[in-house]
C-alpha cells in the first residue's frame, strides 16, 4: 500500500529578523505564501526505511536519515511506537537549498503520508507539533496558504489572501547555507540595534485585499543582504528582472532562489524569457500564489 501527498514551496513576502537568540535562532515575523511548486512524497510499507529521489537537484538531497522526509518518518513512529518500516520516495521539482522550503515540505509531506499509511489517528496539532520539532519552516509546509510566523517562525497565525499573485522564481547556480545566511545576517548587524521584528499592517493589508502592486510595494527580506553578500551574483539576476518589467524582485527567504511578483500571467511570461535570456540563473518557473497545504493526491 502506497501513499502520495503533494507539498508547497513557499516564499517570504515578509522576512523581519530580530537579533539572535541565546539558543542560536532568531525571532522573526515571517509572512509565508505557499506557491505552486511542488514536491511529491511517495510512502510505502517496506521491510526499512529506506528513501529514494528524483528531480532537479536531487544528487544534492541525502538519502540516509539525515533527510527531513526520514526524520518525519522517524518521529512520528516513535511518538505512536510504530516501526518506520517504510520506503520514502521524494518526487523533487522545489530547487534544493533555495530558500524554497524544499526539505521542509518533505518532511511535512512524508509526515502526513505515513501518518495515513500508518493511521495513528495523530490530530492536526500533534502532527503540527512534530513539525516544530523538524524544523522552523516546516509547520507551514504542513499548513499551506498564507500565514504569520513568528517566535523563530514555528507559531502559525493563517492569513486571508484576497487574490492570485502570479510569480516567476529564478533558481541560482548553486544554493546557499541557511545557517550561513543567518550567520552572515549576525555580522552584517553588529554595532546595530535590532528592532523586534513585526509584521507590516499594509502587507497583511495587500495580501488581504489580492493587491499586487500594493503587496509589491510592501515586499521585505531582512537576510536579503546577507544573502547578497555571501552570493553577489544574484544582483544581476534581480535587476535583470525588475527591468524586464517585475513589480518588484526579492531574495527568496535565505536564498539564493530570487522571486519576481508580477502584475499578470502575460508580464511574468515576459520577465521569465528575459530571465531565461539573460545567462543570470539556471532555470526559470512561472507560478501562482497561494498554494495549498500538504494534501493526500493518491493512496
Ligand atoms: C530562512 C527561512 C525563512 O522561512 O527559510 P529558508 O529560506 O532557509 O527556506 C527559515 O527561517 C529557516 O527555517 P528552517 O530551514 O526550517 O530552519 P531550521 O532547520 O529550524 O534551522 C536551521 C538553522 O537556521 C537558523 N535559524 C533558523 C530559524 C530561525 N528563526 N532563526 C535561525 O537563526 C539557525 O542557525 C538554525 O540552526
Ligand atoms: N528532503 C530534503 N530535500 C532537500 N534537502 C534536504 C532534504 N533533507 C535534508 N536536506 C538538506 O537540507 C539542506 C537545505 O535544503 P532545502 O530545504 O532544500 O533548502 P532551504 O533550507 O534553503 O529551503 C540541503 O542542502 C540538504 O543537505
Amino acid at each position: 500500500m502506497s501513499v502520495t501527498v503533494r507539498v508547497p514551496a513557499k516564499v517570504n513576502v515578509q522576512l523581519a529578523v530580530g537579533a539572535a537568540r541565546p539558543d542560536g535562532f532568531h525571532d522573526l515575523a515571517n509572512v509565508f505564501l505557499a506557491v505552486g511548486l511542488h514536491d511529491d512524497v511517495t510512502a510505502t510499507a517496506a521491510d526499512e526505511l529506506t528513501l529514494t529521489c528524483e528531480g532537479p537537484g536531487a544528487d544534492q538531497v541525502p538519502l540516509d536519515r539525515t533527510n527531513l522526509a526520514a526524520r518525519a518518518a522517524i518521529a512520528l513512529g516513535e511518538r505512536y511506537g510504530i516501526e518506520p518500516r517504510v520506503h520514502l520516495h521524494i518526487d523533487k521539482d522545489i530547487p534544493v537549498a533555495g530558500g524554497m522550503a524544499g526539505g521542509s515540505a518533505d518532511a511535512a509531506g512524508a509526515l502526513v503520508a505515513c501518518d495515513a499509511l500508518w493511521g495513528t489517528g495523530a490530530t492536526r496539532d500533534e502532527l503540527l507539533d512534530i513539525c516544530a520539532e523538524l524544523g522552523s519552516d516546516v509547520p507551514f509546509s504542513l499548513v499551506g496558504g498564507a500565514a504569520l510566523g513568528t517566535g523563530r517562525g514555528e507559531k502559525l497565525q493563517l492569513l486571508d489572501v484576497g487574490g492570485e499573485f502570479r510569480w516567476v522564481f529564478a533558481a541560482a547556480d548553486g544554493g546557499l547555507s541557511t545557517p550561513a545566511v543567518y550567520g552572515e545576517f549576525d555580522r552584517l548587524a553588529q554595532g546595530r540595534a535590532i528592532p523586534e521584528p513585526e509584521a507590516s499592517p499594509a502587507l497583511l493589508d495587500a495580501l488581504r485585499r489580492g493587491d499586487a502592486s500594493a503587496l509589491a510595494a510592501t515586499l521585505t527580506n531582512d537576510l536579503q543582504p546577507a544573502a547578497l553578500s555571501l552570493f553577489p551574483a544574484l544582483k544581476d539576476t534581480l535587476d535583470a528582472g525588475t527591468a524586464a518589467g517585475a513589480l518588484a524582485g526579492l531574495v527568496s527567504g535565505s536564498g539564493p532562489t530570487t522571486a519576481f511578483l508580477c502584475a499578470d500571467e502575460e508580464s511574468a511570461r515576459a520577465v521569465a524569457a528575459v530571465l531565461t535570456a539573460s545567462g543570470t540563473c539556471r532555470s526559470v518557473r512561472v507560478t501562482t500564489s497561494p498554494a495549498q497545504g500538504a494534501t493526500v493526491v493518491q493512496r
